[in-house]
């Protein structure tokens, strides 16, 4: 079972953990994919989630109001990747992707997600011409998400150094076309404005009418759910913010407990799911 004692977690996300234990029923759990389900790998279409994950979220799920995954992938590359539909247990997981654009539910096997932005086509047309003309180099990719365009930096020599030298370019192009530059791992992704994980969880709580709530996350994108949930708390809701990357001191800082990535995580997940929590 895991334990974490009064130096490991915050008297707020003890008090979050006692909630979520006590009132499973009301309780949600909320988790973001890459960093935190599935660990970091060089190549983006080889993210899966931590084996441990799938079967400790179907024992949870039946017993929580809502089990969501809150991502920035599209929905459909979340499900598909995370292997989410049709596992028993999961009837109730809905997938939030697109940082809350897209959505897809188990229980009807159905996608939604609204029509490209056009600056999104120009984005695309434009961005090889872009990077041949910085220099960007060898092992520089491009993801393309269908209502984003997001540019990889970790597979180049000097993954921090290409994404420095890209960041201040890829943001005026980005405000070129009405976009907005979202940085993460060595990802710097451009992608319509007016959604954020904040906005997309707080939908689905209260569509949950939600008491307890968890949110695991490992990148800057997650920030706005944990500011979400940091509002939840200054009301008096019990909530635990779960940091599953150390080394990105931005969430870390503002997380109840730190955990060694997607086995943490799924040791956690793993030790709510056990009858005595
Ligand atoms: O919101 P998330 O589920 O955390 O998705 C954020 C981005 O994750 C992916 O990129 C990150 O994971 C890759 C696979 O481990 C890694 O190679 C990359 O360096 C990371 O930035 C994904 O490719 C993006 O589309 C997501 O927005």
């Amino acid at each position: 079972m895991v334990r974490f004692d009064a130096h490991t977690i915050t008297p707020a996300g003890r008090a979050g953990l006692a909630a979520l234990r006590a009132e499973p029923g009301r309780s949600v759990v909320a988790l973001d994919f890459d960093g935190t389900l599935a660990p970091i790998v060089p190549d983006p279409e080889d993210a899966r989630p931590h084996p441990d994950v799938l079967p400790a979220l179907a024992r949870l799920g039946p017993r929580l109001a809502g089990v969501a995954v809150v991502t920035g992938r599209p929905a459909e590359v979340a499900v598909r990747y995370g292997g989410f539909a049709g596992v028993p247990g999961l009837e109730g997981l809905t997938v939030l992707g697109a940082y809350g654009a897209e959505r897809w539910d188990a229980a009807t096997g159905t996608f939604s997600a609204p029509p490209p932005e056009p600056g999104v086509a120009a984005v695309r047309a434009e961005l090889p011409g872009l990077l041949a003309g910085l220099g960007a180099p060898e092992g520089v990719r491009t993801e393309d998400k269908g209502l984003a365009v997001a540019v990889h930096t970790r597979q180049s020599a000097d993954p921090a150094g290409a994404f420095a030298a890209l960041r201040a370019p890829l943001a005026e192009l980005a405000a070129r076309h009405g976009l907005h530059l979202e940085p993460g791992r060595f990802v710097l992704e451009l992608r319509p404005p007016g959604m954020d994980k904040g906005m997309a969880l707080t939908a689905y709580l209260a569509e949950r009418d939600a008491g307890p709530v968890l949110y695991a996350g490992d990148d800057l994108g997650d920030l706005a759910a944990f500011a979400a949930l940091e509002r939840r708390r200054a009301d008096g809701r019990p909530t635990l913010l779960v940091g599953a990357a150390p080394e990105v001191p931005a969430l870390a800082e503002r997380a109840d407990v730190v955990v060694p990535g997607p086995a943490g995580v799924a040791a956690l997940l793993t030790a709510l799911a056990r009858p005595e929590g």
